[in-house]
């Protein structure tokens, strides 16, 4: 799904991803690692929005830099997530289905997933932080792309929404929808995970199942 050569990011003399390689397949992916480690930097140059300062990447075998081809195919979420405030959850959610090709039945299929079908009608300025998430998640999954992107899918969400999101994506994943989430920490995502991958200091420190990693980050 996702192949990194020798991927680096900078940000003038900083180094946020230093000559990454990593094979990321099918299923769960769950990205692991300390703040400032890399891993929204990774998702970024996935999703397209940052061009590499060296190396490759490819998703879905494209080149994701400003390619609006490939982002008609995947779904992303970004954190903190990036909606713009003066329009209503279903103005927005119905532009970005009219762009990828799809309707309001599709924009309605993925609102119910994430109980957020009673408030689309109010401006985003106005959403709790945790609503915008549950926006943001919608917009990620609406019409079943081929790869979904999440940057800490339960952030900002109260103890009833982390079981009730981490419930959806869980089933998500058993259905067979591919998915890289970035946590900070491995639960309760981390069952699902067919692979982990930890990303810290730029780098890529460790990568397995999740019975082979989680021994190894007990700590984080
Ligand atoms: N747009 C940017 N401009 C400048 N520096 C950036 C930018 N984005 C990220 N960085 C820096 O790159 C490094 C990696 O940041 P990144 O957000 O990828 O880490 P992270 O692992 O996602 O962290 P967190 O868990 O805190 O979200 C950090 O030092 C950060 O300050």
């Amino acid at each position: 799904m996702i192949t990194a050569r020798n991927l680096t990011k900078r940000f003038g003399r900083l180094i946020a991803l230093d000559s990454v390689d990593l094979e990321i397949d099918e299923g769960l992916t769950l990205i692991l690692g300390p703040n400032g480690g890399g891993k929204s930097t990774f998702l970024n140059l996935c999703a397209g929005l940052y061009r590499p300062s060296k190396g490759e990447i490819k998703v879905l075998g494209e080149n994701p830099w400003s390619n609006d081809g490939l982002r008609k195919r995947i779904g992303v979420s970004f954190d903190p997530p990036a909606l713009p405030k003066h329009r209503t959850a279903r103005e927005w959610l119905n532009y970005l289905a009219r762009v990828k090709g799809l309707g309001e039945r599709e924009v309605r299929e993925a609102a119910e997933l994430f109980s957020a079908v009673k408030y689309l009608d109010r401006k985003m300025g106005e959403y709790s932080a945790g609503m915008l998430k549950r926006i943001s998640l919608t917009q990620a999954f609406l019409g079943k792309p081929e790869l979904v992107l999440l940057d800490e899918p339960l952030a900002n969400l109260d103890l009833e929404g982390i079981k009730e999101v981490a419930g959806v994506i869980g089933e998500l994943a058993q259905k067979g929808t591919n998915m890289v989430v970035i946590s900070h920490i491995w639960r309760p995502l981390g069952e699902f995970a067919d692979r982990i991958v930890v990303i810290a200091a730029g780098r890529v420190v460790l990568t397995g199942t999740p019975e082979e990693v989680v021994p190894e980050i007990e700590g984080i």
